[in-house]
């Protein structure tokens, strides 16, 4: 059954009946949850359970619908604004040439009206603090805008780019620059975190106040978010129908899949007229996310820069290891998945390329044919499916959990085993060789990411929020919507979680995934020289000796007494 359109959104932002109305002055959303004092230590803020009900009954408005609004009411004044002498293309996390919609619609509104293209883009160490973005992933973005740069400047663009300190100040100050430049018409991506969308709408409004056509665009995702919305016209929180509404949808609207063309030269003598807009350095890391020259120097060898490194991976993964992902993608030692989440998450390479890439060498199809090409499809998909919960359900992003009744449940702080796990240190082999894995190469397998963090919620009981941070602050793809979905499905108090009653057990893990341990061999030095099975557990099966000779740790916990407290705290807090 096609699914059906969602009435609050669209591919274009504008032109849609908003029908919330922020509630003003309510202090029931404000007030703050029971277990808000252990948090707050930890930097997480977290209110009542009120907030998410007033989204969920409609009487607070969600910042989707914020930016809808704020584009509805300008509309008209849009449209009487005219053409001035440059057009500004403003770059956030998308970073490239190739499809890339607001940068190509940008191009078009340049090219028709003879205007020149300007791209600006601003770094907010602010921004950077409050999403906790890990210094590799903030070199990794600037080392993509110097790549950008160049191929900007052979098309005779200039990129300005600029540090702005305070994460408020940008919608003025982009508004300035467009003033300063001459320009009428800016365009953007939409991000789709609380913040921004918000900091989006905001701008909307400057923009039309100040004679400046702003209307940003959905690029980020495959289908825009609020498209799918199940026969009851809600949104799903269920991945295996919204999946089923995601194909439909696409099969229904092949252009959802056209990628952008990238822009063309300037027209004129853009050089001369915008001279000192051309060779603008490229910001510093703030001095909190800066690299040592070895990370730096590590970094570049596993994640070459910018959008020719993302394409040539993404047509070199899917010809060499696309058939063979279904069959060996949960292998952690195979090296079978495509290490493409850095690109997505800088914007280097868009889903909508991934996919279509994908579909093409997939016979042009999207759920037949061969089913490597089409899980990996359906992987793709669930970066989209996590950034629709997002939009929907915004209190995911204020640390809620997605039913409420998740957000009671009483989670234990202890310090030392937080750090344990932190350092890979907890005693179990494939928990370790994952947390190592990460300190290494700012990135982990998807199939330990579960593990571990199914670990640290259950087998320790830590709040699941400082895992989800301490993965932001060290991976080096670290995206709010996925790195919150998948917190959310390990610790089981997201969409779509794993049921909290199945448990992962880490060493029957181990055994399924690195079923001869040679992950753990490469991560866990300590345990090379251990024979067999007993790589799994070391202290259990006969490898004592070894373990401690080496230095590595006992286990911190017992996994059947542990599992046993998470299920009566869950059951607890659940009331079953
Ligand atoms: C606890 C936890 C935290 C996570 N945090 C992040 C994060 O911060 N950023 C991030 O991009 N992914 C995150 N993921 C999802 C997933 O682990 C990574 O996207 C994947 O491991 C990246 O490796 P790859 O590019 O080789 O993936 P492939 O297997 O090649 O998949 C291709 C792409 O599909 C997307 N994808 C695959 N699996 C998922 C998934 N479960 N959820 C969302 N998108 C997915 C990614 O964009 C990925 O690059 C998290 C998963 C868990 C369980």
């Amino acid at each position: 059954m096609p699914p059906k359109k969602r009435k609050t959104s669209d591919a274009s932002i504008e032109g849609q009946n908003g029908t919330y109305a922020i509630k003003k002055g309510r202090p029931d959303l404000h007030r703050p949850h029971p277990n808000a004092k252990q948090t707050e230590d930890f930097g997480i803020v977290l209110r009542d359970n009120e907030r998410c009900e007033a989204y969920n009954n409609g009487t607070l408005e969600r910042p989707i619908e914020t930016l809808e609004k704020a584009c509805r009411e300008t509309a008209q004044k849009r449209q009487s604004i005219t053409p001035g002498n440059a057009v500004v293309h403003w770059f956030k996390r998308d970073l490239r040439l190739h499809d890339n919609r607001a940068l190509h619609l940008a191009y078009q509104t340049a090219r028709e009206n003879q205007n020149p293209l300007i791209a600006l883009y601003i770094q907010s160490p602010q921004d950077l603090a409050a999403h906790i973005t890990s210094p590799a992933q903030v070199d990794l973005s600037l080392r993509t805008l110097r790549q950008l740069q160049r191929d900007l400047g052979e098309l005779d663009i200039p990129l300005y780019m600029e540090t702005q300190e305070t994460r408020k100040a940008i919608p003025r100050r982009v508004v300035e620059l467009c003033q300063q430049w001459g320009a009428k018409h800016l365009y953007a991506n939409i991000e789709y975190e609380v913040d921004e969308l918000r900091r989006e709408a905001k701008l909307v409004r400057l923009c039309a106040e100040n004679d400046i056509h702003f209307a940003p665009s959905h690029d980020t995702c495959v289908v825009t978010p609020g498209l799918l919305a199940s026969q009851q016209g809600r949104q799903y929180a269920v991945f295996t129908w919204w999946f089923r509404s995601w194909l439909a949808f696409l099969k229904e609207n092949p252009d959802y899949l056209e990628v952008s063309e990238e822009p063309g030269s300037n027209p004129g003598d853009a050089r001369g007229q915008f001279a000192n807009l051309f060779n603008c350095a490229v910001p510093e890391a703030p001095r909190n996310k800066q690299l040592s020259d070895e990370e730096k120097s590590r970094f570049e060898k596993l994640y070459p820069t910018g959008e020719h490194e993302a394409l040539q991976r993404l047509e070199k993964f899917l010809e060499e290891k696309g058939r063979g992902y279904e069959a060996g993608r949960n292998i952690v030692a195979k090296e079978q998945t495509s290490v493409l989440s850095p690109y997505f998450a800088s914007g280097a390479l868009s889903a909508r390329t991934a996919v279509a890439t994908a579909k093409r060498v997939n016979k042009n199809h999207l759920d037949r044919y061969d089913q490597g090409y089409m899980t990996w499809i359906s992987e793709v998909a669930w970066r989209d499916f996590y950034k629709h919960v997002l939009v929907h359900w915004p209190f995911m992003g204020m640390n809620k959990c997605f039913k409420p009744e998740h957000t009671d449940i009483e989670w234990e702080y202890d310090e030392e085993q937080f750090q344990a796990w932190c350092d890979g240190k907890t005693g179990f082999p494939l928990v370790d060789a994952a947390m190592r894995q990460m300190r290494h190469m700012a990135w982990m397998h998807n199939r330990t990411r579960m593990v571990v963090s199914s670990f640290l919620s259950k087998d320790l009981l830590l709040d699941w929020r400082r895992g989800e941070q301490y993965f932001m602050a060290n991976l080096i793809d670290g995206d709010f919507a996925s790195n919150h979905g998948g917190w959310g499905f390990g610790s089981s108090t997201g969409v779509d979680p794993q049921p909290y009653f199945r448990i992962f057990n880490p060493i029957r893990q181990s055994e399924r995934f690195d079923p001869d341990g040679q992950y753990i061999r490469r991560w866990v030095p300590e345990l090379r020289s251990v024979q067999g099975n007993a790589i799994h557990d070391p202290y259990d099966r006969g490898a004592a000796a070894t373990a401690e000779k080496h230095g590595y740790p006992r286990p911190i916990v017992q996994h059947a007494a542990s599992r046993d407290r998470a299920l009566e705290r869950f059951k607890r807090a659940l009331k079953k």
